[in-house]
């Protein structure tokens, strides 16, 4: 081994290159031969005919790919912080799904939303994506088979529950396969033609003004705040108009090369939105997963005290409970709920059995694994 020492005893620059480059040279020979593992799975998985429920070869895998990235979080060394690390691993995997097969997802468009934000977040960047123009129209997407699975938000924590969602899983036989959740910041957003002090209109998704309502009444009382159909479309709007202002993310600011006026402008310093992935196959257990079902309900006293008895009796964790009107007329209401735990547990499955005992119908939406990133 050469010395590593400068002349003062100090690792000179010139060492630590040749010491990156080597570790380069590793890894690159790592990845490589880790694209070549997950090839050999694909064959593998071919031969074996390993089908899902919609008939075709399972090459990606979510439970499989939340437990690959727990590992690399729970064994990281540091320094890089353990999110960071499976960032880069997040990436890694796509890169090899692509190899096997590259995901094909539909997504609540357009360009440059959270939800395509989302989306890569999830799957990662060699995904290939695209943009719906409404949440029905998603979940369409991908019952004609047009697309694998379909990214769309069900909840902020600042403003609630998105209904438009919750109300297209009734019709739906799709069911969820993963949930993502990003952090949400909101940005103050000009084109080229627009200075600060001349701001006069403010678009953005009805949502987003919301969420940055506050801010808007300290900075801008005066400025007319106008709801449009997205973030990136009020960004796509104020591109080219004048006096105009855009409440959007980061991905619709790079998308439509606008300027920041202000940073972070959300009311709540932990604003976030949680997605969630749907597909027509099934997932396994992960050793964290969380379950989704849709509950209709008796009209009659003690209905709800029924519903949440079996829960409580086996300490189950509700993570969230949702009321939506039913709209089939037979029942006056149904329940969203969320709690954590696989259907294939048997503690699970005893509760969703009690469950049935008692309500009018319940369908389970979904076991999938608690979002990793
Ligand atoms: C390699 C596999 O297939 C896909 C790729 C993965 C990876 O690169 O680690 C993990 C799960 C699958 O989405 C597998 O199933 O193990």
């Amino acid at each position: 081994m050469s010395d590593s020492r400068g002349s003062a005893g100090q690792v000179t620059l010139d060492d630590l290159r040749v010491r990156i480059d080597a570790i380069d040279c590793e890894l690159l020979n790592l990845i490589s031969e880790r694209a070549r593992c997950a090839q050999q799975v694909a064959e593998v998985k071919l031969a074996a005919g390993d089908v899902g429920e919609d008939g075709q070869v399972q090459f990606y895998r979510p439970e499989r790919e939340a437990q690959v990235l727990r590992r690399i979080m729970a064994s990281n060394p540091g320094p890089l912080k353990g999110e960071e690390m499976a960032r880069l691993f997040r990436e890694i995997m796509s890169a090899c799904l692509a190899l096997e097969q590259p995901i094909r997802l539909a997504y609540l468009g357009p360009e440059g939303t959270f939800t395509q934000q989302a989306a890569i977040k999830h799957f990662g960047d060699s995904a290939v994506t695209k943009p719906m123009a409404a949440i029905d129209e998603v979940f369409r997407e991908v019952e004609a088979g047009a697309v694998q699975y379909g990214v769309v938000p069900v909840e902020n924590s600042t403003e609630g529950v998105i209904n438009h969602t919750l109300d297209s899983f009734m019709g739906s036989q799709l069911k969820i396969s993963g949930e993502v959740v990003l952090r949400i910041h909101h940005h103050l957003l000009v084109g080229p033609n627009t200075r600060r002090e001349k701001i006069s209109r403010i678009y953005s998704h009805a949502q987003s003004l919301a969420q940055c309502r506050k801010w808007l009444d300290a900075h801008f009382p005066h400025a007319e705040r106008i709801a449009v159909s997205s973030n990136a479309e009020a960004a796509r709007q104020v591109r080219t108009e004048w006096h105009s202002a855009a409440i959007a993310g980061d991905m619709a600011a790079k998308l439509y090369e606008l300027e920041k006026v202000e940073e972070k402008i959300e009311d709540s310093p932990d604003n976030s939105t949680r997605f969630l992935i749907i597909g027509d196959s099934s997932v396994p257990a992960s050793g964290d997963d969380k379950t989704s079902i849709v509950v209709a309900m008796r009209n009659q006293p003690g209905a709800l005290h029924d519903l949440l008895a079996p829960f409580h009796k086996n300490q189950i964790d509700l993570t969230r409970v949702e009321t939506r009107p039913s709209r089939s007329g037979a029942w006056n209401y149904v329940f969203f709920i969320d709690f954590r735990g696989h259907r294939d547990d048997p503690l699970i499955s005893e509760t969703l059995e009690s469950l049935r005992q008692c309500a009018a119908d319940v369908k389970v939406l979904g076991s999938y694994p608690v979002g990793v990133l």
